[in-house]
């Protein structure tokens, strides 16, 4: 805590309160504390009022650090009020975003009210220079919880030009944004949230800029976070390192030092947690490898065809579907084929290869044969080709994945992930195997001798492990072979395109409901574990056959965070868009933030495509789908034809607010509801829902996809889940209103925040979540973090 100075000792807080107090002496760094602050979500309406002008400054020439942090707090300076900050280090503890000012507010459209920066070293590693900031911070929406905030967007104007002093580059804060004022400007105020922003020798905004060229292909979050860590990486130039007054020069350099001693430690952390779990690896490859040899000693029957190898005679056959009536298993259709063994020889040409990790999903059991048959490519997506094969007696799919050793252990969590699920509506992952390669000359001899190439890989994976400059540039090539179901229909995408579009024909419309459902199904078995997808559209969906199925078919999720990940470990730029910008929200395109309402909100995004067959938003670039969603809040325009029903669950899934987007279950149940009236159009009488498959494995050989139009009448069994009819729209005027969707950003794995909601019975939208997202203000204010496709 913080010690004050104006005869008396207490908290900011406190000081600011008084209005005796016109100027508070900071004694200490002071981080502002979230409990003595008013809550403007939990107590709306009551800020911490300051109706004098008033001062914070630290002793002279201390450069003493007021860091105000982020929170959902507010101080509200009076119409004429003039707040002077001098004499200070100032820091917001939030990483990217905020200005330290954005705790302070002003009246709205005041032009009197001031925050004066005096002599102040204000450090922030990123900041943007797009001209664009202007423009979304003059169109932010004052939240609702500030005072004024009925007038609409933000004022923001450059007027005035004041600052003076050392600035890199000389430019002006707001809100989360930096814009460039051209050096020969002397500075400039700008006014937001009622009231203006002065600099006065405001010594150092901005360690460094954006480029414009990130802004164009990512988000302004995104793209500060990025120079942020290469701050952290590199380190700043040695140029600016001269510009740095004394006493920031010694923050530059214990900063850094202390960034460097955190960052070893982790290293230190993951390097040992790697270790131990390569040392399993090790020790299992070891196992399998010596089973292996014994096998292949004992028979010169089994083959293997890849890929990339000598395939060319296999590629293309179909497979046949007669099962062993007592194994279950389908027959080997390569079993007569005379193609070499290339064990240990690797699918990737040209060098020496060993199988460095190998897993299998539980839901598989114990195999006696593990090695995988290629059949006819599939189809390719930006990271792999996808193949259809024959693998431990089962028709599968094989996704073969390209990627370096760096990749690795990123590739092997999500697949561990999806290896986990067991769930009919989520395509099972059943097996996995990461080859890596290479060059001939660093492994010596060829491998074969598994004793000398265990030893070759614990080394290389040791050099690796430290960084070496040699063992960076020999980063090996990995081949991931994922084995998954497969699914016969292809995908969601393509099943839809066969639809008529915007066509209300009962059937096709049950159909794309009773798909629709399955997928909701995949959502609620990944929320229910903490799992976002993260990626959800209508080609990430696969639909397999289903003889149990109304429809006779199922949708499946497919993907997870698998992507994603390649994604950023890619050292080139695919050609294709990952994460489906079209179906990325406001808070994610704008802060990253990552939650389970960022798959409904994708929910929402794919109903419009599957009802319209068009694309949402294709033809815009970047910067204006940007604008659109974010600053402009725009969605895709709602055909007149839309069943009012179906409109409505659409439109209340991509609200932008996360908290007001219904949960999975709310989804759920609109869908019954839905289902059940075409139902009852189409005289089908069952007035219940099939139960969710049964997640056990299912025999996918026996599965036929049964002709689209066959409709089976669905079984009389109840799905347990209460159908309350409000999903109805028009009819009832009401929403779903069950608000999900733990508000947090993307990075680090962790427990969800539980949350309670409230209900808004006679509105046409939900009441705002206030428990949800007070649970989602305090998981950002401590820091929580997920990932998609991960455990949150
Ligand atoms: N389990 C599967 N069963 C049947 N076909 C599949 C399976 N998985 C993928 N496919 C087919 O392979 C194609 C490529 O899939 P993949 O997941 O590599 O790429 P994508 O999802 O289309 O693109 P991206 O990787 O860029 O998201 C899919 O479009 C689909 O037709």
């Amino acid at each position: 805590m913080a010690g004050f100075r104006d005869n008396t000792t207490t908290t900011l807080a406190a000081a600011l309160k008084d209005q005796r107090v016109t100027r508070i002496v900071l004694l200490t760094n002071y981080t502002a504390e979230k409990d003595t602050w008013p809550n403007q979500q939990q107590l709306p309406g009551t800020y911490l009022a300051i109706n004098r002008n008033v001062t914070i400054t630290g002793a002279q020439g201390t450069q003493t650090v007021l860091d105000m942090a982020f929170k959902l707090s507010a101080a509200l300076l009076c119409g004429s009020c003039r707040l002077t900050v001098q004499n200070l280090t100032v820091a917001n503890e939030r990483r990217g975003n905020g200005s330290p000012w954005d705790f302070f507010v002003g009246p709205a459209g005041s032009s009197k009210a001031a925050i004066i920066m005096k002599d102040i070293i204000r450090l922030r590693y990123g900041c943007t220079s797009a001209n664009a900031s202007i423009i979304v911070a003059s169109a932010l929406k004052r939240p609702d919880w500030l005072p004024g905030s009925s007038s609409g967007s933000q004022e923001f104007s450059v007027e005035d030009v004041d600052f003076q002093g050392h600035m890199y580059p000389q430019s002006l804060v707001s809100l989360d944004y930096a814009a460039d004022i051209p050096r020969t400007v002397q500075e400039g105020r700008g006014a937001f949230g009622g009231y203006a922003v002065w600099g006065l020798n405001v010594t150092q905004l901005c360690m460094r800029t954006v480029a414009t060229a990130c802004l164009e292909t990512k988000s302004v979050d995104a793209c500060v976070n990025d120079l942020i860590d290469q701050a952290l990486a590199g380190g700043q130039s040695a140029q600016q390192q001269q510009q740095l007054p004394p006493g920031l020069l010694a923050a530059a350099i214990a900063v850094p030092l202390l960034i460097a001693l955190l960052l070893a430690l982790a290293a230190a952390l993951f390097i040992s947690r790697r270790r131990k779990q390569q040392q399993q690896q090790l020790d299992a490859l070891k196992q399998q490898q010596q089973q292996r040899l014994l096998q292949q000693q004992d028979s010169a029957k089994q083959q293997l065809v890849t890929p990339g190898g000598k395939s060319g005679a296999s590629v293309g056959r179909q497979f046949g579907t007669d099962a062993d009536p007592e194994t279950g298993l389908l027959p080997n259709p390569y079993a007569a084929e005379g193609s070499s063994s290339v064990l240990c020889q690797g699918p990737l040409a040209g060098g020496s290869c060993w199988q460095q990790a190998c897993l299998t999903s539980p839901i598989v059991g114990s195999l006696d044969n593990q090695e995988v048959q290629f059949g006819k490519l599939l189809g390719q997506g930006s990271f792999g080709r996808v193949y259809r094969a024959y693998w431990a007696g089962r028709e599968v799919a094989v996704k073969v994945i390209d990627h370096d050793s760096e990749a690795h252990a990123s590739v092997a969590n999500e697949v561990e992930l999806m290896l986990s699920f067991n769930h009919p509506n989520v395509v099972r992952a059943l097996h996995c195997l990461t080859w890596t390669h290479h060059k001939q000359a660093d492994v010596q001899p060829a491998c074969g001798d598994s004793q000398h190439s265990l030893k070759q890989q614990q080394q290389q994976q040791q050099q690796q492990q430290q960084g070496t400059p040699a063992a960076l540039a020999n980063r090996s090539r990995c081949e991931t072979w994922l084995v998954l179901e497969y699914c016969d229909c292809g995908t969601l995408h393509q099943i839809a395109s066969e639809w008529l579009p915007g066509e209300e024909c009962d059937e096709q419309m049950l159909e794309r409901l009773l798909l629709l459902r399955d997928a909701a199904q995949g959502l609620a078995a990944l929320h229910a574990k903490n799992v976002v997808h993260g990626d959800l559209n209508s080609r990430n969906v696969l639909v397999a056959s289903s003889a149990s199925s109304p429809c006779g078919m199922t949708a499946k999720l497919a993907d997870l965070g698998l992507s994603r990940v390649l994604q950023q470990h890619a050292t080139h730029r695919t050609t294709q868009t990952v994460g489906t910008m079209s179906h990325m929200p406001p808070e994610l395109l704008r802060y990253g933030r990552m939650s389970t309402a960022v798959d409904i909100y994708a929910y929402g995004i794919t109903m419009y495509q599957l009802y319209t067959g068009e694309e949402a938003f294709r033809n815009l670039h970047y910067g204006q789908f940007y604008n659109a969603i974010v600053v402009q809040g725009a969605r895709p325009p709602v055909p007149p034809d839309m069943p009012s029903d179906y409109a409505l669950l659409m439109q209340s899934c991509w609200a932008a607010e996360p908290g007001e987007r219904p949960g999975i279950s709310r989804v759920l149940q609109c869908l019954d509801s839905m289902i059940k009236e075409r139902r009852k159009r189409l005289s089908i009488d069952d007035t219940s829902l099939p139960p969710p498959e049964h997640s056990q494995l299912q025999p996918w050989q026996q599965q036929h996809r049964s002709s689209k139009s066959s409709w089976v009448p669905l079984a009389n069994s109840t799905n347990g889940k209460p159908d309350e009819g409000s999903c109805s729209g028009s009819h009832s005027g009401s929403l779903p209103d069950v608000a999900e969707g733990t508000s947090v950003t993307t990075g680090v794995t962790q427990a969800a925040a539980t949350e309670s909601v409230t209900q808004a019975p006679t509105s046409h939208f939900p009441a705002v979540p206030v428990a949800a997202a007070a649970a989602a203000a305090q998981a950002e204010e401590h820091g929580n973090d997920i990932h998609h496709g991960a455990f949150i």
